[in-house]
């Protein structure tokens, strides 16, 4: 750690700024009071199968555990799934800061927020690991914000994890603009066990991350390959799930 006086001096000429807006703030990686009220956190009425906050008129029980319309449309391969905020204003503007603008900060509050979704859904011995980018958009970009995610969760949970146990080996275009069948379809067969990682996974719980889930294609993709290579259980987790009319 930096000297308190040099760390002083750092504050003086870098003072702490606000990730979303830029305005000052008090510490490091936080964010403005306007900017934090508007953060669309997911409170404990959520479904249980991808996190989306349960809506009025819409809590339909299975059993104990609440699903939303989506989850009661769509067949989910993984058990459970959690997502920490509603992709929207200050969540969405941080996943786009660390996406396309390489604002690796982001990771630092979002990684715990994450955390805090899963707890009470992770298994003894549960191995976390990120969807994975095809490499020409690794390429790209430079870094898979999902692995970034998940590495910061997993040291916050003290559990392990592996960046490339899944290997997106077909190069899918953006999912931007795409109907919910066309992201199914396009994930088919796009995904699969890393053919040197896939033995840590059999016989293991797997909690897989993303950055957003909109449909959960990528979601079920990924949780299959898993499935594929052994995985005892999968659960999923976003740090953003998009809901319609948010
Ligand atoms: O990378 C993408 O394809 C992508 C583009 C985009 O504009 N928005 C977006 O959410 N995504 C990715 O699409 C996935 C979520 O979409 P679903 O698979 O429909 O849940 C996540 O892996 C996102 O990173």
């Amino acid at each position: 750690m930096a000297h308190p006086a040099l760390q002083t001096t750092l504050a003086l000429v870098y003072p702490p700024r606000c990730l979303t807006c830029g305005d000052r703030v008090d510490s490091d990686f936080g964010l403005c009071g306007t900017c934090w009220r508007d953060v669309a956190f997911i409170g404990s009425n959520a479904c249980d199968g991808c996190g989306a906050p349960i809506l009025d008129g819409e809590d339909i029980a299975q059993g104990e555990a609440l699903r939303c319309d989506d989850c009661l449309t769509i067949a989910r391969p993984w058990r459970k799934g959690r997502a920490a905020l509603i992709y929207k204003e200050t969540g969405r503007k941080m996943i786009l800061a660390l996406k396309h603008g390489d604002r690796q900060e982001v990771v630092h509050p979002t990684s715990l927020w994450m955390a805090n979704a899963v707890r009470d859904i992770l298994e003894p011995r549960t191995l976390i690991a990120p969807v994975p980018l095809h490499w020409t958009r690794l390429l790209k970009r430079r870094f898979n914000q999902s692995a970034a995610l998940a590495n910061a969760m997993a040291q916050r949970l003290d559990v392990p994890c592996c960046p490339d146990l899944l290997q997106r080996f077909k190069r899918t275009r953006s999912l931007d603009g795409m109907t919910r069948d066309a992201r199914f379809r396009h994930l088919q067969d796009a995904i699969a066990p890393h053919p040197k990682r896939r033995h840590r996974m059999a016989g293991r719980p797997v909690l897989l991350v993303d950055d957003v889930m909109t449909t959960g294609a990528t979601l079920a993709a990924s949780t299959q390959a898993c499935y594929d290579a052994g995985a005892s259980d999968v659960c999923v987790v976003a740090l953003a799930r998009v809901v319609k009319d948010a």
